[in-house]
């Protein structure tokens, strides 16, 4: 395909984007009713879908319209390239451009602060009063790709060892200062999931943020771990590598842990998977930590659609859920013991706001760690604090 044919494929799938499809089943069913267009193809368009979803408002904006068509050509006029180059109705180009289309529009610096920085509307009162000054260059930061970030196990390998084994395997990397395992991916990230380094367990693909929430989880030797919102397993598995901890993962969904056992044996480390029915018998714990479900808007880099589809309903009922969640892990702490608090939340209402309202609420605990991460600091918005139960 040639790359304004990939652009007319992705303003079709921008626009059935903006009737509510998720990007990425619009583009399993493109590749699979145009199986001629190549992994290349297939990667620009996947591209070009996600860096318009990201910048979806300033897109509309700078291309004159809330459609696929006006994303595409806001994208290449924020890029500096003249759409009239790419628009040409010629092969498979988008048709060439209107009169309307032709006229001069306004530059990114024209644009009203929260168009340009694409803040959704719904959200933007609760983050400026979040970010309070980092407003502006968090959401620049979020119009962006995410950084790849491996964390390197300890249990098998040193972080240098890792990066030059890596090296060996076509992956340039450089350590990065968030998590003493955090390696960030310069080159042939595209191949760390065929590597050897990959396949033995010695790196697994985890933002840095991430790692550096688990780096602040407290772990005796011994001490009985539960992750209670396990998900994939990502901050169990991180938490598990640094000593010699019990670890338990647990989840609501638990189809959401079906490779925790294969990633944990990759990694030579031992977690029980426990079912709602069997908590209540293995508590008490030493550690429990929650990683609740929430917008995300620490992640949006990764995951943009979140951006534009979550309503403050969503957030009223995702609060709710939280606080419901820190309460019943409450239960299951030990005298004495911790309970960690994590999202990947941007918001104070999801983050802050939370642990005060718990704190609140139930005597008997003290806040002992808090750690506040925005993009600024290389990796995704994550949000963690750690409570210490009483002896009494
Ligand atoms: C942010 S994700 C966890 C990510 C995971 N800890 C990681 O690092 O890969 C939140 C998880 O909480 C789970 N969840 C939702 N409600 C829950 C509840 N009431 N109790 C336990 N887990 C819940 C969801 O199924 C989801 O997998």
């Amino acid at each position: 395909m040639t790359p304004a044919a990939r652009i007319a494929a992705a303003a079709e799938l921008l626009d059935a984007w903006r009737e509510g499809a998720p990007a990425e089943k619009l583009l399993t069913t493109w590749a699979r009713q145009n199986r001629f267009a190549g992994s290349k193809d297939r990667a620009a368009i996947r591209d070009h879908v996600f860096d318009a979803i990201r910048c979806a408002r300033s897109f509309a904006a700078l291309g004159g319209a809330a459609t696929g068509r006006g994303m595409m050509l806001g994208a290449l006029r924020a890029e500096g390239t003249d759409p009239g180059t790419v628009f040409t109705g010629e092969g498979h180009a988008p048709a060439p451009l209107s009169e309307a289309e032709r006229a001069p529009m306004p530059g990114l610096a024209d644009l009203p602060e929260a168009v340009a920085c694409d803040c959704p509307e719904a959200l933007e009162e609760m983050l400026r009063d979040s970010l309070g000054p980092a407003f502006r260059p968090v959401m620049d930061l979020l119009r962006h790709r995410a950084p790849v970030f491996l964390r390197v196990n300890l249990r098998r390998s040193g972080r240098d060892e890792a990066a030059a084994q890596l090296a060996g395997e076509g992956i340039e990397t450089r350590p990065h200062a968030l998590s003493p395992t955090a390696l960030e991916v310069t080159a042939g990230a595209r191949r760390v999931q065929q590597s050897r380094a990959f396949a033995d367990g010695v790196v697994e693909l985890q933002d840095a943020a991430s790692q550096a929430v688990a780096d602040l989880m407290p772990l005796d030797a011994g001490a009985r771990v539960l992750d209670l919102c396990a998900g994939g397993g990502g901050k169990t598995l991180a938490m598990a590598a640094r000593g010699t901890a019990r670890h338990y993962a647990h989840d609501a969904a638990p189809q959401r842990m079906r490779d925790l056992p294969d990633r944990a044996a990759r990694a030579g480390i031992a977690v029980t998977c426990l079912d709602g029915a069997d908590l209540g018998e293995a508590a008490p714990f030493d550690l429990v930590l929650c990683d609740v479900p929430c917008s995300g808007s620490g992640a949006w880099r990764r995951s943009p659609e979140a951006k534009w589809r979550t309503t403050p309903d969503d957030l009223a009922r995702l609060t709710a859920l939280q606080a419901g969640i820190l309460d019943r892990a409450a239960a299951l702490v030990a005298p004495g013991g911790h309970l960690g608090y994590a999202t990947c939340s941007l918001l104070s209402a999801e983050n802050d706001a939370q642990v005060a309202r718990f704190l609140a609420n139930t005597p008997g605990w003290t806040e002992v760690a808090e750690r506040r991460l925005t993009p600024l600091d290389g990796g995704d918005g994550f949000y963690a604090a750690v409570l210490r139960r009483g002896d009494g």
